[in-house]
Formats: C-alpha cells, sequence, structure tokens
C-alpha cells in the first residue's frame, strides 16, 4: 500500500487570466513547494500587467458546488481566500469553514487591484470583519486594506501595530501587516502578531514594477507551510523568503507591472 503523505491546499479566490495573482498564482506556489493545489473560483477577471478589464461573479451555487466537490473527497489540509467579491460569497466561505471545522485558514483579504479595479465591493468589508476573521487562523492585509478594515490611517511602525491588534480583537488569531505598500526606500518589512508579541521579516525592497500578485503568492506560501504542519512564524518566514526570490528574479513578462516568478525560489535551491 502506497503510505506516502500528500499535503493538500485549496484556494477560494478569482481567476486572473493574465497568471500572475489570483487562484493562478496560488496554484503555483503550492506546486512549487510541494503541496497539492485546489480551487473553488469566485470570479473570473479578464486581466494582464496592464490592468483590470472585466469582472465576472460566479453564483454562490457554483462556490459551494466547488468546495463542496474537493472537500468531501480528496480533502484539504489547509485553506486560502483571495478575492472574494461580495458579502454573498463572503457568508457562504465563512459557513463552510464551520461546516467543515477548517483550522488553517489563512484570508488575504484582497480589495482593490493595483490599477484600481474594485475585486471586493465596499459593502462587503463589514462581512469579512463580522463573519471571516471570528473563524481564521491568519490573515495577511496590505497596508492600505488594513487602514480599510481599522478605519484607520497608518503612516508608521506604531500605527500598524495599532492596526493588528485591532485586527486581532476581532477573533482572527494571527495578523500579519505587509510592509510593501511601506515608505521604507531600503528594507520591505512584514509584521506578525500573535495576541501577545510582535514579529518582524525583514529583506531589502527591490527596486521593480514587477510586483504584481505579491500578496497573493505570499499568502499562498503560508498555506501551503501550514498544510505541511508548519508554526505560523516558520510559514511566513518561509513565505518571506519565496515572495522575495520571486521579485528579485521577476519574469519582464508583459507591458505594465509584470508579474513574480514562481520558480525562482525553487531553483535558488538547486531543485
Ligand atoms: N519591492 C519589494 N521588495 C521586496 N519585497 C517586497 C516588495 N514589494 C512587496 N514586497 C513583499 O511582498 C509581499 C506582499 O506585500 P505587499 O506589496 O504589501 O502586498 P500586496 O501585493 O497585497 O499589495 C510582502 O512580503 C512584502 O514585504
Ligand atoms: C483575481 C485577482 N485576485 C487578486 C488580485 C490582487 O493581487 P495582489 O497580490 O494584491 O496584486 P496586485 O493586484 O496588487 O498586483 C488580482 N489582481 N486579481
Amino acid at each position: 500500500m502506497d503510505t506516502k503523505t500528500t499535503f493538500k491546499a485549496l484556494t477560494i479566490a478569482g481567476s486572473d487570466s493574465g497568471g500572475g495573482a489570483g487562484i493562478q498564482a496560488d496554484l503555483k506556489t503550492f506546486q512549487e513547494l510541494d503541496v497539492f493545489g485546489m480551487s473553488a473560483i469566485t470570479a473570473i477577471t479578464a486581466q494582464n500587467t496592464l490592468g483590470v478589464d472585466g469582472v465576472y461573479p460566479l453564483s454562490e451555487e457554483a462556490v459551494i458546488k466547488q468546495i463542496d466537490a474537493v472537500s468531501t473527497d480528496i480533502g484539504v489540509d489547509a485553506i486560502k481566500t483571495g478575492m472574494l467579491f461580495s458579502s454573498e460569497i463572503i457568508e457562504v466561505v465563512a459557513s463552510k469553514i464551520k461546516q467543515y471545522e477548517w483550522k488553517n485558514v489563512v484570508i488575504d483579504p484582497v480589495m482593490i487591484a493595483k490599477g484600481g479595479s474594485r475585486l471586493l465591493q465596499e459593502e462587503a468589508v463589514k462581512a469579512i470583519k463580522e463573519q471571516l476573521l471570528p473563524v481564521s487562523l491568519v490573515i495577511t492585509p496590505n497596508i492600505p486594506e488594513a487602514e480599510v478594515l481599522t478605519d484607520r490611517t497608518i503612516r508608521t511602525l506604531d500605527d500598524r501595530k495599532e492596526a493588528a491588534k485591532q485586527l486581532y480583537d476581532l477573533g482572527v488569531k494571527h495578523v500579519v501587516i505587509k510592509g510593501g505598500h511601506a515608505d521604507s526606500q531600503n528594507e520591505s518589512v512584514d509584521l506578525l502578531y500573535d495576541g501577545r508579541v510582535f514579529d518582524y521579516f525583514t529583506r531589502n525592497r527591490i527596486d521593480t514594477q514587477h510586483t504584481h500578485g505579491t500578496g497573493c503568492t505570499f499568502a499562498a506560501a503560508i498555506t501551503a507551510e501550514l498544510a505541511k504542519g508548519q508554526s505560523i512564524p516558520t510559514a511566513v518566514g518561509i513565505a518571506k523568503d519565496f515572495i522575495h526570490a520571486a521579485i528579485e528574479d521577476s519574469l519582464g513578462i508583459g507591458n505594465g507591472h509584470g508579474p513574480t516568478n514562481h520558480w525562482a525560489y525553487r531553483r535558488a535551491r538547486g531543485r
């Protein structure tokens, strides 16, 4: 009998036709980290490195069917959410997390794409705070997303720490506020808060416009490592190394904000 363990992760997110963000980025990241990837698509976007040209949400029924199909047969060790688009889809996802008693739940609260297109309806922010955060293990907002979720301006690291505490108080067990949008010219610092202590993950800032999909890729790497049973600080540390390699060795594809390189981390390890 085959006794090999296969770790499995599910992404519940939107499709990016350009391949750099959304479910495409998540599945590539799972694969690169030796985790079997599955998807429940919430919306289809027509998108490339120049921006989003169309958003086509799926019905709640379609999302439910996809989640049930993989959960009842294949099984799930960790899940990640990305673009959820509406309060209705968020409600479905929160109820499925409860139904399947998932513990390794990573929320990337995707709101607006780089070019300014909305990937989450404005009124759905409330549903993320009230329905999703209480049933999640980790949330990974960038600074603008953390500002919306906490209704506060974040300029300094102290502002970020206060925002992390505020998010923790909504019920999520770990908060990672990413530093890609911070003012710092030299480094990009991500902050992790577990309700007790702050931890910092720091790498040099890379001067590039090819950062499309960095948030999705980072959160997917955390999810993959949680699926394998890693602790949260270890998973965040590996994700930081993964995204840093992917940005540093980016591919130069397209005429706008290009994608990161999902195979850079593996190649750097000689695999
Ligand atoms: N120019 C950069 N150089 C190095 N790391 C970066 C850079 N931009 C983003 N990162 C890292 O990429 C990840 C995603 O960050 P961020 O850009 O804040 O998220 P999002 O893509 O959701 O806006 C974080 O780990 C962040 O520190
Ligand atoms: C379908 C889809 N999902 C998420 C995003 C946002 O990705 P993110 O990693 O935040 O990168 P940018 O859009 O900021 O480049 C997306 N664009 N599309």
